[in-house]
């Protein structure tokens, strides 16, 4: 199946000569999740913005559906649903008409029973005839979502969905996010949130200093970046490691009351069982043993050398 966007050789450089995108190829698969993962500045907002049409590319092409989002900019505008961070819409008005009146600016017909269907969908329902001024920021961060899904877009971008809100509505948002992928919308969301990705992601791309630096399945990138690690807390303290365990990557931690082994991903799982029997063939016992695997979080500080 054809990507439903396609991006091709982009890059962007503004008025005052800054390069906020430096080269981007990235194709996005209909019905995928795809998380873009960057510190401040590595220009996600800046690619999210050229994609929907809002800021212009400089050099390359970015195909939506087939259609060129500078040359065909209505056809593509139609199938884009863009969620901001912040609402900036009339704080006196109601909900219901906040919604409705999004699918007026985008030249739908009215059509009273879709949004009654969204806004049911979002839990927002009872509060239609409140005014935005009324609404927790968790209603609040809702209605931008259903202002954004009024004119029945095919992809849905989400910038920082989550940002500043509390653990319970997180949750509920991921929970939104992922009813809609069920319902059929591509859903393209930016993140300072690690864990957000980690949780609804399928697809997570990394972007650092308008470069992509990685973009892949989710699980594939945690089995093949992600270092495991396994402790045992030893019966009797070592002073050094015996010459037999010098294949192994161990380390004596802890005054030498602890092994670290550390591997990567599944190559090294076999080598545990080995371990493990050297360790009893040099008679060395241990209480208590964890192991630990490294989050998306951990690739991710590797990979950009800092907290998203
Ligand atoms: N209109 C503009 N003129 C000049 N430089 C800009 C403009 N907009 C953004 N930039 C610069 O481009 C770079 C990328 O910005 P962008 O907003 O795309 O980053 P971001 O990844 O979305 O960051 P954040 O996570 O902080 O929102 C930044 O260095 C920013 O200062």
């Amino acid at each position: 199946m054809a990507p439903i966007v396609s991006i091709d050789r982009l890059t962007k450089t503004y008025g005052n000569g800054f390069e906020a995108l430096k080269g981007i190829d990235l194709d996005i698969e209909e019905g995928e999740i795809l998380a873009l993962l960057g510190p401040n500045g590595a220009g996600k907002t800046t690619l999210i913005s050229i994609i929907c049409g809002l800021v212009n590319p400089g050099s390359g092409k970015v195909m939506v559906a087939g259609h060129d989002v500078v040359k065909d900019f209505r056809a593509t505008r139609a199938l884009i649903g863009l969620v901001p961070q912040e609402l900036t819409t009339d704080m006196f008005e109601t909900v219901w008409n906040t919604v409705s009146f999004s699918r007026g600016v985008h030249g739908k017909k009215p059509d009273p029973a879709l949004i009654e269907s969204i806004l049911k969908d979002l839990s927002l329902w009872e509060k239609k005839d409140n005014t935005l001024r009324e609404l927790s920021g968790g209603m609040k961060r809702r209605v931008l979502i259903a202002k954004a899904l009024a004119h029945e877009p095919k992809i849905l971008f989400l910038d920082e969905p989550t940002a500043g809100v509390d653990v319970n509505l997180r949750r509920e948002m991921w929970q939104v996010v992922e009813r809609l992928r069920e319902n059929g919308v591509t859903i393209i969301l930016t993140t300072h949130y690690i864990e957000e990705a980690e949780e609804i992601a399928d697809r997570v791309g990394v972007i650092n200093g308008g470069r992509l630096l990685l973009v892949e399945e989710k699980r594939a990138l945690m089995q093949k970046l992600g270092r495991k690690q396994l402790r045992l807390e030893l019966s009797e303290p070592l002073t050094a490691l015996p010459d037999s365990l010098a294949l192994y990557n161990l380390t004596l931690a802890d005054d030498g009351t602890a092994l670290v082994h550390e591997y990567q991903g599944e190559e090294g799982q076999g080598s545990i069982a080995s371990l493990l029997a050297t360790l009893a063939a040099e008679d060395i016992h241990f209480r208590d043993l964890s192991t630990r695997q490294s989050s998306l979080e951990d690739i991710f500080v590797a990979l950009v050398g800092e907290k998203a």
